[in-house]
C-alpha cells in the first residue's frame, strides 16, 4: 500500500474536494482562507546532520509551500512537536520562527508532547482573493516550473553542494502570488518529484501533460542523465508546478521555465512516452 492509494480511499468517505488541492479552501467574507497540515518524522524527513534549528525551518517551510502553491499569502502557523528529548524544543522553535518571519507569517501556537521518534506537525493558514487550484489546466496552456529541480535529491545522492537546498527549502511565496495575479490556471508545489506531481495534477484535470525533458531546469554540475532522474523522480525541491496560457508567460519577477504543453489526451508523457507515476512516497509493508 502506498500513500497515494490510501488517500484515494478517502474520496468516497470525505468527497473529492478534501484531497483535491495542496490546501483546504474555505470562503470567508470577500476572500478565501486556505489551510494545510503536514507531518514530518526524524527517520523519513530529517537527514542525519540537520540541526534542530534547520529541522524547525523545514517543518514550517513545507506547510508554507502548500500555501504558496495556492497563490495565497501565509498568515499563521501552528507547530505541534512530539519530542524524543525536551531540550530540542528551543532549537526547533527558533528555526520555525525564523522561517515564519521570513515569509511574514505568525507562529501563533502549537502543541508539545513526548514521543519515541521526533515528529512535527505544522498547520498553516493563508488567505487569497481567489486561490489557484490544482485543477483548471486547459489544453494549449504552457506547463512551467519555478527555479530548478533535482537539487534536494542530488544532495541525498552525495552531491554535497546541494545540502542547503535539501535542508532549507525556500517556499515560493512571492512567485505564487505573482503567478496568481498573472493568471496561472493550475498550480501545486513539487514536494515529491515532478513525475508524481504531474500525475497528481492529471488526477484532477480533464486534460493531459506533455513534457520535454530537454527543457527541464537541472542541478548545475550534475551529469545530465542523473540530473534528469533527480528532477523527475526525486523529492524535496518545493518549487511550483503551474500551467498558464502562453500569452501570459513569462511573468515579470518570476524565475520559471516552460517545460511542456497541456494537451487533450489524458496522460502524462515525457518526450512522447508515458511518464511513470514514480517519486517520493510513504509506503507500508503488505
Ligand atoms: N488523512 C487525511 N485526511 C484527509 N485528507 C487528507 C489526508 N491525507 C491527505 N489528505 C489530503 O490529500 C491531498 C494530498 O495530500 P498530500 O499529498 O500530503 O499533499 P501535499 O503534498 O500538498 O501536502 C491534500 O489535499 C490533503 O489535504
Ligand atoms: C530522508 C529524506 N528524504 C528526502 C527528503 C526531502 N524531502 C523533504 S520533505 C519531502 C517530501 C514531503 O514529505 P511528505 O510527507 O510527502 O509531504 P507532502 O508531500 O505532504 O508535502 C522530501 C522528499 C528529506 N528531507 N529526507
Ligand atoms: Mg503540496
Ligand atoms: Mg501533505
Ligand atoms: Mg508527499
Amino acid at each position: 500500500m502506498d500513500e497515494r492509494a490510501l488517500i484515494r480511499s478517502l474520496v468516497p468517505v470525505l468527497g473529492a474536494a478534501a484531497t483535491a488541492d495542496d490546501c483546504a479552501t474555505i470562503q470567508h467574507g470577500g476572500e478565501w482562507l486556505v489551510l494545510s497540515t503536514d507531518m514530518l518524522h526524524e527517520t523519513t524527513d530529517f537527514p542525519a546532520g540537520m540541526t534542530d534549528r534547520e529541522i524547525g525551518w523545514m517543518a514550517a517551510a513545507v506547510t508554507i509551500s502548500d500555501i504558496a502553491a495556492m497563490g495565497a499569502r501565509p498568515v499563521a502557523l501552528l507547530l505541534a512537536t512530539g519530542l524524543d528529548r525536551p531540550e530540542r524544543l528551543a532549537g526547533i522553535t527558533a528555526g520555525a520562527l525564523e522561517c515564519c518571519r521570513f515569509y511574514g507569517c505568525d507562529l501563533a501556537g502549537g502543541d508539545t508532547d513526548a514521543h519515541t521518534e521526533l515528529t512535527i506537525v505544522s498547520t498553516g493558514l493563508g488567505t487569497a482573493v481567489r486561490p489557484v487550484r490544482r485543477s483548471g489546466a486547459r489544453p494549449g496552456d504552457l506547463i512551467c516550473v519555478t527555479g530548478y529541480l533535482g537539487g534536494a535529491q542530488a544532495a541525498l545522492s552525495g552531491y554535497d553542494r546541494f545540502w542547503e537546498r535539501l535542508i532549507a527549502p525556500r517556499p515560493r511565496v512571492a512567485a505564487g502570488l505573482a503567478l496568481n495575479e498573472a493568471g496561472a490556471t493550475a498550480m501545486m508545489d513539487i514536494s515529491d518529484g515532478l513525475a508524481l506531481t504531474l500525475h497528481d495534477m492529471l488526477a484532477v484535470n480533464g486534460c493531459g501533460f506533455a513534457v520535454e525533458t530537454a527543457r527541464l531546469p537541472l542541478p548545475e554540475g550534475v551529469p545530465e542523465g542523473e540530473g534528469r532522474e533527480f528532477a523527475l523522480y526525486g523529492g524535496g525541491d518545493f518549487e511550483l508546478l503551474f500551467t498558464v496560457p502562453p500569452e501570459h508567460f513569462p511573468v515579470t519577477g518570476v524565475d520559471a521555465t516552460a517545460i511542456g504543453l497541456v494537451v487533450d489526451e489524458q496522460d502524462v508523457t515525457a518526450d512522447g512516452a508515458p511518464l511513470p507515476a514514480r517519486g517520493y512516497m510513504h509506503l507500508w509493508k503488505e
